[in-house]
């Protein structure tokens, strides 16, 4: 017996399968990471089934890639469509002004990436992910180069941070691109994040940040009255 669906996960649910709706015939697809997006593969793999043709996905990390291709969604990459008609994903933090912290899942880079080349950026989420202020809930992700991890997390601390890299089981957690993750933590909160992520890409070593900026189209809540559409 499977177990009954908790209210955010129905609300996850809500915002994953309104985002599928958004995917039309012959488009190329980016498929996001992380809890809420896994909805989105499943409602698109649905549809799929029900008739629609894409010309392909493009995972922004090998699990999606793993369960989008188990479902039979067919599979493509940036080199045979460099250019995605719309990405869609999850987010940690979303801001009144649409910017983001994501990475939780430690698939920022490859996130970011898609997020750049598509036409169309649509962030799927539940109402816990509005903030105020970036930084307040969530750390900020940080990709780098493992070899630099000393020197840049002195560099970060100096920015005002609380640095941890990422553990997982007591080892540190590897990416998709064999890098480590810096979970920087901002006691104040984030108050200029365009000022912040300038900083991190100065340093030596940071291969990309967890901030979304200016990046997003459209945000899909999730909740439970249904799903809110920002802008509309
Ligand atoms: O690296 C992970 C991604 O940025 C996710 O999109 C983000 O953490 C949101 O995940 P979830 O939908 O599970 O909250």
């Amino acid at each position: 017996m499977t177990a009954p669906m908790s209210p955010q996960d129905t609300w996850k649910q809500r915002a994953g399968s309104a985002a599928a709706e958004l995917i039309e015939e012959g488009m190329v697809v980016g498929l996001g990471t992380g809890s809420t997006a896994a909805y989105l593969v499943q409602a698109l793999a649905q549809r799929i089934q029900q008739g629609l043709q894409i010309k392909g996905a493009v995972a922004s990390s090998l699990a999606t890639y793993e369960l989008a291709n188990n479902l039979n969604i067919p599979m493509t990459d940036l080199d045979d469509h460099p250019e995605l008609d719309i990405y869609i994903d999850g987010a940690d933090e979303i801001d009144p002004q649409l910017r983001l912290i994501k990475g939780a899942g430690g698939a920022l880079l490859r996130e970011k990436i898609l997020a750049s080349a598509a036409r169309r950026f649509v962030v799927i989420a539940d109402p816990s992910k509005k903030v105020t202020q970036l930084g307040h809930r969530y750390p900020l992700p940080v990709e780098i180069i493992p070899l630099a991890k000393t020197p840049i997390s002195l560099q970060i601390s100096r920015l005002g941070a609380q640095v941890q890299i990422r553990q997982n089981n007591n080892i540190p957690f590897i990416t998709d691109n064999h890098n480590y993750i810096l979970d920087c933590t901002f006691p104040q909160g984030i108050s200029d994040p365009v000022q912040l992520d300038a900083q991190l890409h100065n340093i030596v070593g940071v291969v990309e940040t967890g901030l979304f900026i200016h990046m997003v189209s459209q945000i899909i809540i999730g909740g439970p009255e249904g799903v809110q559409v920002f802008p509309q």
